[in-house]
């Protein structure tokens, strides 16, 4: 029997051995959204470039306050407007958001003061710095706010457009290609014959990769022969960067992901020690980086959240790791797999897990109805309130 990789050596392994293959293109902020930063992006001003008032007050000089608790008013400053320097003994009104003026140190906020026409009476002693927000609070010019390998997210489209950023050079989106193998399946939509079930995995791959901020290049499927396997996984080399596939991985005769490869490509590993999803296939075909993810529905879902999102990612110019995880306390005992990490799909309540009843590698429902995978270490006995790693599904 081939000896079982490690999970984390096997990310590991894709990781290193993948390379970023697509190239990269300017294009304006407004199209940025989950688009993947192909340079650093770097702040050339402060934000905000200059202090400003955080309250609707009067900015003042503490040391005018020292002996005084009146003042009057020498200036008034809006946000958007540029002030005159403080004149000592005075101070000025001024809003939320407008430029301190030059020798105020604080701003009180108006429900601490009494006004009487011009003459404002403070109520409270101020502190230096009360209400004011430096320049260079949210980000320092010269700062590196991005570093290349960065999925754009809405919060990041906000913070470059708050340093005046308008264009920026990201990678092109990754073309994946998806082939499902087996005599057995049928497409939705048609009735099914003996023997036959629907394909599940192809939607589902599809689905993934979208999700997963990338472009189906094209889904192809294959029957059970060396000849279909073959001219499906050609065809989708020469229109993909990476290709996907399910099923056909196993060690039975109606197997021939392998073997196409193995004629074909570069088998680079095979096998991993993780229940559900052992024998997944990280390989070369035709010159294109390919996975081959175990049919099983719930292995090829549980093989894609752990080794296909990270190794397109990295093909896609992405810096991407595996979620968080979140450390949780078992609600139950189970038997451990000796030589098999386990990816359970649990239910979790109060930061306690409990498996659903349905483990089988074979049925999906399971994982829409759970809330994440708890990982069991291999070999590990589990009795009530062990403490394992929580990686929720809406993390990946
Ligand atoms: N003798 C052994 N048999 C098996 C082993 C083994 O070590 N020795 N490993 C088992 C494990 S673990 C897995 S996982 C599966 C992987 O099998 P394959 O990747 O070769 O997948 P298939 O045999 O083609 O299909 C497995 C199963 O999944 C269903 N399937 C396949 N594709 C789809 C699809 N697109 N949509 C829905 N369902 C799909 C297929 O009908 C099978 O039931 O091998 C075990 N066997
Ligand atoms: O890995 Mo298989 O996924 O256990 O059924």
């Amino acid at each position: 029997m081939a000896t079982l990789m490690p999970f984390r050596d096997a990310i590991e392994h894709i990781k290193q051995t993948l390379t970023t293959v697509t190239t990269t293109e300017s294009v304006p902020l407004s199209k940025a959204m989950g688009r993947i930063l192909a340079q650093d992006v770097i702040s050339e001003i402060d934000v905000p470039p200059a202090a400003n008032s955080a309250m609707d007050g009067f900015a003042v000089r503490t040391s005018d306050l020292k002996d005084n608790a009146s003042l009057t008013v020498s200036q008034r400053i809006a946000a958007g407007s540029a002030p005159m320097p403080l004149q000592s003994g005075t101070c000025a009104r001024i809003f939320t958001g407008a430029e301190i003026p030059q020798g105020a140190d604080a701003v009180v906020m108006q429900e601490n003061t009494r006004q009487q026409e011009n003459q404002i009476t403070f109520l409270s002693q101020p502190t230096s710095h009360d209400n004011i927000r430096p320049a260079g609070q949210d980000i320092a010019a010269g700062a590196t706010v991005f570093t290349k390998g960065k999925r754009i997210t809405a919060i990041d489209i906000g913070v470059l457009a708050s340093f005046g950023i308008t264009q920026v050079e990201v990678y092109l989106p990754l073309k994946v290609g998806i082939l499902t193998t087996g005599d057995e399946l049928q497409s939705p939509g048609t009735p099914l014959s003996g023997g036959q079930i629907y394909n599940s995995n192809g939607p589902l791959l599809e689905s993934l990769v979208v999700s997963s901020g990338h472009q189906v290049s094209l889904r192809l499927h294959a029957i059970d022969s060396v000849e279909a396997t073959q001219t499906a996984l050609k065809a989708l080399s020469d229109c993909s960067d990476v290709i996907i596939s399910s099923g056909g991985v196993s060690v039975g005769e109606e197997d021939h992901v392998k073997a196409t490869i193995e004629q074909n490509g570069q088998l680079h590993l095979w096998k991993i020690a993780i229940k559900p999803g052992k024998p997944l296939v990280f390989a070369n075909v035709y010159n294109t980086p390919f996975l081959g993810l175990p049919g099983n529905p719930s292995s090829t879902l549980v093989t894609f959240h752990l080794f296909a999102r990270l190794a397109l990612a990295k093909a896609a110019g992405e810096d991407l790791d595996l979620p968080k995880a979140i450390p949780v306390k078992s609600g139950f005992s189970r038997k451990g797999n000796q030589s098999r990490d386990e990816f359970l799909r649990v239910h979790i309540n109060n930061g306690i897990a409990t498996p659903h009843a349905q483990q089988s590698s074979g049925a999906l429902l399971a994982a829409s109805q759970t809330d994440g995978y708890l990982h069991i270490p291999a070999a590990h006995n589990v009795s009530p309130n062990d403490e394992f790693d929580f990686y929720p599904f809406c993390s990946f």
